[in-house]
């Protein structure tokens, strides 16, 4: 029987048996990885449909369905960036997705998860800051760094129509001043489906001041 947080999760998002069927194959081998490697904190495993899923899959609803390279960085376990490349397979099958993870034994994790799961993914295991620029039309980090030092990374790698976006917790105004102490550009904040206090930034046009 399915639950019931999954059944709305699959109403709300509007995919297939099939889709559904990746993320459950995805959440067996991040159970079955976590002990070893810590890829989510323990307390969440258990809530991995209304949290982590949740979480991962809002942004992919906030991205133009015709954003053909979509790079997420600092993936950890693959939030959000392995959720959007399952809901990509059926939604937006030309997308690929980059995942930048620099700690080999997650990025290991994500390289098993994409030749499972038949992902149209490249999984680079380097450091942000090392790799040559990836022409993005859209960038995600989930929990990887404050917003300056996000604007920071992802200028080098998004296209000028490009998007940056992030979600961002309960002080991300505080973020945000920082970030216009050294950054011009637009923003849209979205309160979070799976928390009130926090919201999804959606930046366009970053260009430092
Ligand atoms: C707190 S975890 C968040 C993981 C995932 N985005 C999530 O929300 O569950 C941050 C991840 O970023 C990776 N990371 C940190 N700095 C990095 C860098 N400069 N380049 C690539 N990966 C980095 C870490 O190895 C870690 O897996």
């Amino acid at each position: 029987m399915t639950a019931p947080e999954t059944e709305e999760f699959a109403e709300r998002f509007d995919v297939s048996r099939e889709t559904l069927d990746k993320l459950f194959a995805y959440e067996a081998l991040l159970k079955k990885w976590n002990p070893a490697i810590n890829l989510v904190a323990k307390s969440t495993l258990e809530d991995m449909w209304s949290r982590h899923f949740l979480d991962s899959a809002q942004i992919f609803a906030m991205a133009p369905e015709d954003a053909r390279i979509w790079a997420d960085f600092g993936a950890g376990g693959g939030f959000p960036g392995l959720v959007i490349a399952i809901l990509s397979a059926e939604k937006a099958p030309e997308r690929q997705v980059i995942l930048v993870e620099s700690d080999l034994r997650k990025s290991a994790f994500l390289s098993t998860v994409t030749r499972e799961l038949s992902l149209n993914i490249r999984v680079l295991a380097q450091r942000i800051e090392e790799i040559a620029p990836l022409k993005a039309d859209v960038v995600s980090a989930r929990a990887l760094a404050n917003l300056p030092k996000l604007l920071e990374f992802t200028a080098r790698h998004l296209k000028p129509s490009g998007i940056a976006i992030f979600p961002k917790g309960a002080r991300w105004q505080e973020e945000l001043a920082q970030a216009k102490e050294s950054w011009s550009f637009d923003y849209e904040a979205i309160e979070s489906l799976s928390d009130p206090n926090s919201v999804v930034l959606k930046i366009h046009g970053a260009e430092r001041v």
